[in-house]
Formats: structure tokens, C-alpha cells, sequence
């Protein structure tokens, strides 16, 4: 699919962001866009506010300053839950798998967000319960095809590879339908083949789902690679914000980060 018809609207945008704790600024006047379709990293050094902004995007913080806009209106104080519900789902940094769960557990419990009957239909009416549970299953099959993670289907996932668990987290957060994913260093602590996985498996999911992506990841070879723009924090202030290419060769960016041109 061409670049223009893949990228469309405005999905998200974060408008003069400021978020403290105590007397530490960790964002600063922070605005930028995330539009449908599109791979959009968050890059910078250690404290720069990449987690901070991932949290007010996921509703984990809720900023003293600045607003967040989704899908055309201005979003309210709202729990993560009910950003869950509107349709991001995130993936954390440290994995934050249920250990002794399998696979497949493990995956339904992203459905959660999904389910539509409740405790009362479960109890007195079997029927729309079941049905729902069908679906459910049906969607999370078809994301072990499309992740490839047949064989460990039934393993607990404690006792898989570190870059397997993070596979099914991915798995986990796909399983949510989400249109906006967030993924909290999804590449940390993996080898160069896991990090060439996780990547076409990234792209993929972009490709097949048309899931709308934002990543940190501090891998600066593996961000340029796959996404569509970047923006660079660095002290809690947005430094630069492009495509790869601008990116790569803004001098302050280079300066406060990169250290070398990425020619
Ligand atoms: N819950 C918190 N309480 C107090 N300070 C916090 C909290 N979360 C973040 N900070 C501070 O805010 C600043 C930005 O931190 P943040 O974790 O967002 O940066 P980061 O770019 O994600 O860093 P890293 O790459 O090391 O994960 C840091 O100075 C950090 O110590």
C-alpha cells in the first residue's frame, strides 16, 4: 500500500502538555500529533519524558497543563480503563504478563475490554455469554496464526524466552482491537534477531490491522527504520519532530542525542 492512502487524519494529538512531580518537570509545553495508519516513535535520552507522555497518552497521568484530543474531541480526566475502552491499548515496559497463565489465557485477558455481557447475563442466561466467548476465541486464534506462537499456546508464559513473552504481550494488546497501540519499549533487552522479529511483526501489524502505532524504543537503527515520524524529548522539551531523514540530521537532535550523524 502507498504511504499517502496508509497514513489518513489526525488520530491523537497532545496539545501544550506540562506534567510535574513535586518540584520535577518531567514534560514541559508538549504538543505533537499522531495521525491514522501511522508508526510514530517517541526517542530520547534517559528522563527525557518518552514514559511520562506514553502515561498521559494511556491515562496513567493525568497532566497539570495542556490537553489530549482523540478522534476529533477533547478527551476528559478519564481512568486508563476508559482510555482502554475508547480504543489504545499499551504494552509496558518491564512485561506485565500473568506469569503462571498460558499463552492463551494470557490473551483472552486482552479481550477484556471487548466483552459485552456482564455477571448478570452470565448467571441467569448462558446463551449471549457463550456466543461472546466463541468470538473471543475465534479473534485470539487468529492472532497466535498471525504472531506465529502455536507451539506455546498451552505454556505458561513464566516460562518462556524473554523475547517470546514480549511477542505475547504484543499478542495481548492486539487481542484489545485497539486503534491506537502503545508499546513501551518493545524491543529492550533483546538480541538482534528477536529485535528483527519484533520489528516485522510491528510493521505487519500496521500493515494487516491498519493499528495506528507509537513506540519508544531507545535502539536509534531500529526507530529510524520503522516509523513513519519521530519526535525527540529530551529534559521534558520536544527537541525535534519529522520524518527519519529530518530527524537523523537536525543538529540539535544530534547534539543532545544521537552523538554522531546517522549518515
Ligand atoms: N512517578 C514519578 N514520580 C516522580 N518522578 C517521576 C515519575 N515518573 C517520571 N518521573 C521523572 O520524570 C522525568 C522523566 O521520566 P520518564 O520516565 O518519563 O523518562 P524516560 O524518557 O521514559 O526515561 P527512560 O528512557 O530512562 O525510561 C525523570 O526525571 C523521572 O525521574
Amino acid at each position: 500500500m502507498s504511504e499517502a492512502s496508509r497514513i489518513g487524519d489526525t488520530l491523537l494529538e497532545v496539545k501544550n502538555i506540562s506534567l510535574s512531580f513535586g518540584g520535577v518537570k518531567a514534560l514541559t509545553d508538549i504538543s505533537f500529533d499522531i495521525k491514522e495508519g501511522e508508526v510514530r516513535a517517541i526517542i530520547g535520552p534517559n528522563g527525557a519524558g518518552k514514559s511520562s507522555m506514553l502515561n498521559v497518552i494511556s491515562g496513567f497521568y493525568h497532566p497539570q497543563e495542556g490537553e489530549v484530543w482523540f478522534r476529533g474531541e477533547k478527551r476528559g480526566a478519564l481512568k486508563p480503563y476508559q482510555v482502554a475502552r475508547q480504543g489504545v491499548a499499551r504494552t509496558f515496559q518491564n512485561i506485565a504478563l500473568f506469569k503462571g497463565m498460558s499463552t492463551l489465557d494470557n490473551l483472552m485477558t486482552g479481550r477484556i475490554t471487548q466483552m459485552k455481557t456482564n455477571m448478570f447475563w452470565q448467571a441467569i442466561w448462558k446463551g449471549p455469554a457463550e456466543r461472546e466467548e466463541i468470538e473471543h476465541r475465534e479473534r485470539v486464534e487468529h492472532i497466535i496464526d498471525f504472531l506465529g506462537i502455536q507451539a506455546i499456546r498451552k505454556t505458561p508464559v513464566g516460562r518462556l524466552p524473554y523475547g517470546m513473552q514480549k511477542r505475547v504481550e504484543l499478542g495481548r494488546a492486539l487481542a484489545a482491537e485497539a486503534k491506537l497501540l502503545l508499546l513501551d519499549e518493545p524491543m529492550a533487552g533483546m538480541n538482534m534477531e528477536e529485535k528483527e522479529d519484533m520489528s516485522r511483526f510491528i510493521l505487519d501489524v500496521n500493515d494487516e490491522f491498519g493499528t495506528t502505532i507509537t513506540l519508544i524504543e531507545h535502539d536509534i537503527g531500529v526507530v529510524m527504520d520503522l516509523s513513519d515520524r519521530v519526535v525527540v524529548l529530551d529534559y521534558g522539551c520536544k527537541l525535534a519532530d519529522g520524518t527519519p531523514d529530518i530527524v537523523r540530521n537536525d543538529q540539535a537532535v544530534i547534539d543532545a542525542y544521537l552523538g554522531v550523524s546517522h549518515d
